[in-house]
């Protein structure tokens, strides 16, 4: 039985945590006799961190070893993206695809579901996304990026002195909506509805669903960014967490990774186990 009830959660530094290629012989010991399941994070885990979203293609070498691993145990993708958006990436028709931080879900055998109950808050969205066009339309480099239950406003590629002409614009509309809060990511700002649902609950979700019982499975979820911490803290103590890189706050993660190429030979190497 899987509960995501309060729990004591324990955080550390990034610089803390052991690299998970030091420890295999500890996560091998986890696994014994268990199979994992895999849960991943898209942007600057499957896909480096690059300037326009559009661009954070999944390579072939890393779609080749997401493949062989869903060969041998459940793999989702649990993305801030829209579903549709990220599966068009990875192109897998085997795995599991959680968009718009886990409202919006779909897998193979026509799974298909919205667990977070996020349809009332479509109609704020779509008013959010009007708003915020037409605030930072002048604002050069903003990108407003619509999902199916979240809207991300992209300043990246905004010059410092602008920025926050991005940040009151999104307090400005998030606030003026009763259905929506405010979130936050790498370089981007997010409007979500306003839910207790995040990718923590959709991981426990997916293994409930899947029937992916603790006894016969530990659940692993490798993300970069401040949502991944979610799902770190729903697996503390049932599962292993592993970020990858830093984000700007203590993680719930117990294991790092440095980068991309570093999560592409780990899952290699965990097919092989
Ligand atoms: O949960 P994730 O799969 O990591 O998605 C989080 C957000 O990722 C994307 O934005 C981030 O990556 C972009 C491409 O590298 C980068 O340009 C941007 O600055 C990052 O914030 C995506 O566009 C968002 O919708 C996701 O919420």
């Amino acid at each position: 039985m899987i509960t995501s009830g309060d729990k004591h959660i324990t955080r550390k530094e990034a610089a803390e945590l052991p690299s998970a290629f030091d420890k295999m012989e500890e996560l091998r010991e986890k696994l014994q006799g268990k199979k994992p399941a895999v849960f991943l994070d898209y942007d600057g885990c499957l896909s480096p961190i690059v300037k326009d979203p559009d661009k954070a293609i999944l390579t072939d070498e890393m779609r080749q070893v997401l493949q062989q691993l869903a060969e041998t145990c459940t793999v989702s993708v649990v993305s801030g993206r829209d579903r549709q958006n990220v599966k068009n990436l990875v192109q897998l028709e085997s795995l599991y695809y959680a968009g718009s931080h886990g409202f919006d879900i779909t897998g193979p055998n026509g799974m298909q579901a919205e667990p977070g109950d996020a349809h009332e808050a479509l109609v704020a969205l779509d008013t959010a996304e009007e708003e915020l066009k037409e605030r930072l339309t002048d604002v050069e480099g903003a990108l407003v990026e619509r999902k199916r239950y979240a809207i991300a406003v992209h300043y990246r590629n905004v010059e410092d002195a602008l920025v926050d002409i991005v940040q009151k614009a999104v307090d400005d509309i998030v606030n003026a909506h009763d259905g929506l809060k405010k979130g936050f990511g790498k370089k981007v700002l997010e409007l979500k509805p306003n839910l207790d649902w995040h990718k923590g609950k959709a991981v426990l979700w997916l293994m409930k669903e899947l029937g992916l019982d603790l006894d016969t499975t530990v659940p692993i979820y490798i993300g970069d960014d401040i949502t991944d911490e979610d799902a770190f803290a729903a697996l503390q103590g049932i599962g292993i967490s592993v970020l990858v890189g830093e984000h700007d706050e203590k993680t719930a993660a117990a294991y790092s990774l440095e980068d991309v190429d570093e999560v592409k030979q780990f899952l290699s190497d965990l097919s092989k186990l």
